[in-house]
C-alpha cells in the first residue's frame, strides 16, 4: 500500500494493524492495514460486500477480529477492560447505514439515547436542552424535536441520525454510507453539513460511502478495499496515479466523470459567486 511521509503517532486517530475477518469459511478481511489522521474526513470505497461495514464494526468494537490490532486514540482493543472500553466509546459517534433510528422514540429521545447511557444523572430538562441544540445543529427544524421517526423524510432522518451520534460531543465520527437513498440535492446537502461540522467541531470522519460526488466533493483521503485488504489509501489523484483497474473503472467510468463535471459546476458557481461578491 502506498504510505506517504511518516506521521507522529497522535496524528493518527486509528490504526489497523493485520486484521482479519471471517464468518465460517468466508473470509472477510485478511491483513488489512489502515491508518485514519486527526482532523481528515476518510472515504472507506469498495465494491458491495467488500467489508467496508465489518472494518467499521471491527473499530468500534461490534465485531470481534479473528487476529489483528485496531487501536483508536492510541489505546488497543485487545485486552480493553469495560471502564476503558466506555470511554473510548464515548469519544465517538456512529451513523449507521439506514440512520438506525429508535422508532418509537421521538427525535429528541432518540438523541438522549446515548447521553442517557453515558450520563445518567443529567436532569430531564438538561437532556431535553442537548437534544433541541443537536437537532438545531444538524439543520433540522426545533418542531422536529418531537416527532417520530415515520413522520420524518430520508434526509431528515439522516440528520436526525447525526444529531444522535453527535450528543456526546465526539471528537471522532463514523458514518455508514450517509447519503445513500437521498436524491442528489438532499446529498449534497448532506455533505456540506458533513463537511461543516468536521471543520466546526475539528472531528476526524471514517465515512464508508458509494456515492463519488462525495468522495469528490468532502473526502481529504479515500481508502480502498479490495480483495479482502485497503489496496491503497490518497487524495483521488494519488489514487489516479497508481493505474490499478479497479480503481481506474470506479473513478474514470461515467459516474466518476459525472462526480467531476458536478464539482467542476460547482467550484465555477463558487468562484463566480465570489467575484460578484467584490
Ligand atoms: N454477521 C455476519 N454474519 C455473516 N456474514 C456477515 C456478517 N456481517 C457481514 N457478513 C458478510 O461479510 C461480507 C462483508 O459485509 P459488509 O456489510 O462489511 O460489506 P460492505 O462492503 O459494507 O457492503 P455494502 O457496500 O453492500 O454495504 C459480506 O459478504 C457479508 O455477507
Amino acid at each position: 500500500m502506498p504510505q506517504t511521509t511518516k506521521r507522529d503517532d497522535r496524528d493518527i486517530v486509528i490504526s489497523v494493524k493485520g486484521l482479519r475477518n471471517s464468518f465460517g469459511d468466508s473470509v472477510v478481511h485478511e491483513g488489512l492495514d489502515l491508518e485514519v489522521r486527526r482532523g481528515e474526513i476518510l472515504g472507506v470505497v469498495g465494491g458491495s460486500g467488500t467489508g467496508k461495514s465489518v472494518l467499521m464494526r471491527s473499530i468500534i468494537g461490534l465485531q470481534r477480529p479473528d487476529t489483528g490490532d485496531v487501536t483508536v486514540f492510541g489505546e488497543s482493543n485487545i485486552d480493553r477492560d469495560e471502564t476503558e472500553a466506555v470511554e473510548i466509546r464515548k469519544r465517538w459517534g456512529v451513523l449507521f447505514q439506514g440512520g438506525a433510528l429508535f422508532s418509537t422514540l421521538t427525535v429528541a429521545e432518540n438523541v438522549e439515547v446515548p447521553l442517557r447511557e453515558f450520563y445518567p444523572d443529567l436532569s430531564p430538562a438538561l437532556l431535553a436542552e442537548i437534544a433541541s441544540y443537536k437537532v438545531v445543529m444538524t439543520g433540522l427544524p426545533a418542531d422536529a424535536a418531537p416527532k417520530f421517526p415515520a413522520e420524518l423524510s430520508g434526509g431528515m432522518k439522516k440528520r436526525a441520525g447525526l444529531a444522535r451520534a453527535l450528543a456526546l460531543d465526539p471528537e471522532l465520527l463514523f458514518l455508514d454510507e450517509p447519503t445513500a437513498g437521498l436524491d442528489p440535492i438532499g446529498a449534497a446537502a448532506f455533505d456540506s453539513l458533513t463537511q461543516s461540522l468536521q471543520k466546526t467541531l475539528g472531528l476526524t470522519v471514517f465515512l464508508i460511502t458509494h456515492d463519488l460526488d462525495t468522495l469528490y466533493a468532502i473526502c481529504d483521503r479515500v481508502a480502498v478495499l479490495a480483495d479482502k485488504k485497503v489496496i491503497a489509501v490518497g487524495t483521488i489523484d494519488e489514487l489516479l496515479a497508481l493505474d490499478h483497474p479497479w480503481i481506474e473503472e470506479y473513478f474514470k467510468g461515467p459516474r466518476g466523470r459525472a462526480a467531476v463535471a458536478t464539482q467542476e459546476r460547482h467550484a465555477a458557481e463558487q468562484a463566480s459567486i465570489k467575484a460578484e461578491a467584490r
